[in-house]
């Protein structure tokens, strides 16, 4: 059996059970998400009805059960999403059905992450970018969506170092201006392009005015280099790592380091094999770090465009590896140590101790 027949069965099994069962599988931690690749079929909808004009439909925003894209396709689908979402009234509806989904999907913690973009052609600025993020973060919490959001400024790797080092100081600002509701920076985009070296100095600013970095290492085979480099900062996180073992090119002395801190990772099955990085859900390397003892959590990634979302994350680990319930309890609920926000950790595990029961009922 195919990951991808794996994938396709998994998902008609969480459906039929999901019915019948509250909402919340193993309750939920959600750390690596992106804001426009998390946007849902029905949001795109509204989207491509506020923008006819664009000529974009779904196929084009979303890769679906059975599909495998290149990465450099995957990357072309955000510009495509980026164009949909170019002014300040898409940001706010797109981040609200993103967080309320998470919330539907049983999500009680969520880290969101998002590169600031400035659009000449309807005014939209970087600033006024995260502003409505934030608000859209505000306006859940007030209508009473059961879910706590924090923010993460994402850094695209493409633009350089000067844009690098402006986005932390965006995000530095915000930091102090929510009410910690901004708790760190994430370095993302195509890791084909662009070298880490360029933007160690922001990435240090950032670390040493308090944000918390979640930076995205190995996601490609030809990054060893600049994960040794990166590393020795050290970020808090890791998302993906999935060239840094020896056994796939990497090396000791990158697991050596990551160890040595006890950096957690980040971890998207799907993501990684509709973007053909990993070969199959069983090569994931969860297995690897799992077998270690090594905290890693499991995540989305792009829950819009890789067609998934956590739970279904979940259960392809559960089946893939033979994880039990109790097995995939005790991983969300070390997800709680592994958050950004150390003022919600123990409110957090009280929350999953209250809900263990009707988990186990399923
Ligand atoms: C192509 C593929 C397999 C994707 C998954 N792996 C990824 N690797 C690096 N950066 C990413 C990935 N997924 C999303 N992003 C980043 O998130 C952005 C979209 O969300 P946002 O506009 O920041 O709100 C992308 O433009 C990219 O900069
Ligand atoms: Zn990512």
């Amino acid at each position: 059996v195919s990951g991808i027949d794996l994938h396709f069965s998994h998902q008609s099994t969480f459906i039929s059970r999901r019915q019948n069962t509250s909402p919340s599988w193993w309750s939920h931690g959600e750390l690596h998400a992106h804001l426009n690749g998390s946007v849902s079929f029905s949001t795109i909808e509204k989207l491509v009805a506020r923008k006819p004009h664009l000529n974009i439909e779904h196929g084009m925003t979303a890769i679906r059960s059975g599909q495998r894209r290149t990465l450099d396709e995957c990357f072309q689908v955000f510009k495509v999403i980026h164009q949909l979402v170019d002014t300040e009234e898409d940001i706010l509806m797109v981040a609200k059905d993103v967080i309320r989904e998470f919330a539907a999907d049983g999500v009680k913690y969520l880290e969101l992450r998002s590169t600031p973009r400035k659009e000449k052609t309807t005014g939209m600025t970087k600033r006024r970018y995260v502003e409505t993020v934030i608000e859209a973060i505000r306006q859940c919490k007030n209508e009473g969506v059961d879910i706590e959001v924090r923010f993460l400024v994402a850094v695209d790797r493409r633009n350089g170092a000067e844009v690098a080092m402006e986005t932390v100081k965006l995000a530095e600002d915000f930091m102090l201006s929510t009410g910690g509701l901004v708790v760190g920076l994430d370095l993302s985009g195509d890791p084909m392009v662009g070298h880490g070296r360029d933007l160690l100095p922001a990435l240090q600013k950032a670390k040493n005015c308090g944000l918390k970095l979640s930076l995205h290492l190995s996601e490609v085979p030809s990054q060893a280099d600049e994960s040794e480099l990166l590393l020795n900062i050290p970020p808090d996180r890791i998302g993906h790592g999935t060239f840094l073992h020896p056994e796939v090119g990497g090396s000791q002395s990158l697991v050596d380091k990551v160890r040595k801190h006890n950096t957690p990772l980040e971890l998207c099955l799907t993501s990684n094999v509709k973007g053909q990085t990993v070969s199959s859900y069983s090569q994931h390397h969860f297995l690897y770090w799992y077998q270690m003892g090594h905290p890693s959590v499991l995540c989305t990634d792009d829950k819009g465009v890789f067609c998934t979302d956590l739970s279904q994350e979940y259960q392809l680990a559960a089946s893939t590896f033979n994880l039990s319930q109790e097995d995939m309890w005790t991983l969300s609920q070390k997800a709680i140590d592994c958050t950004f926000a150390p003022d919600l950790q123990q409110q957090l595990h009280q929350k999953w101790l209250e809900l263990r029961p009707t988990l186990f009922q399923l």
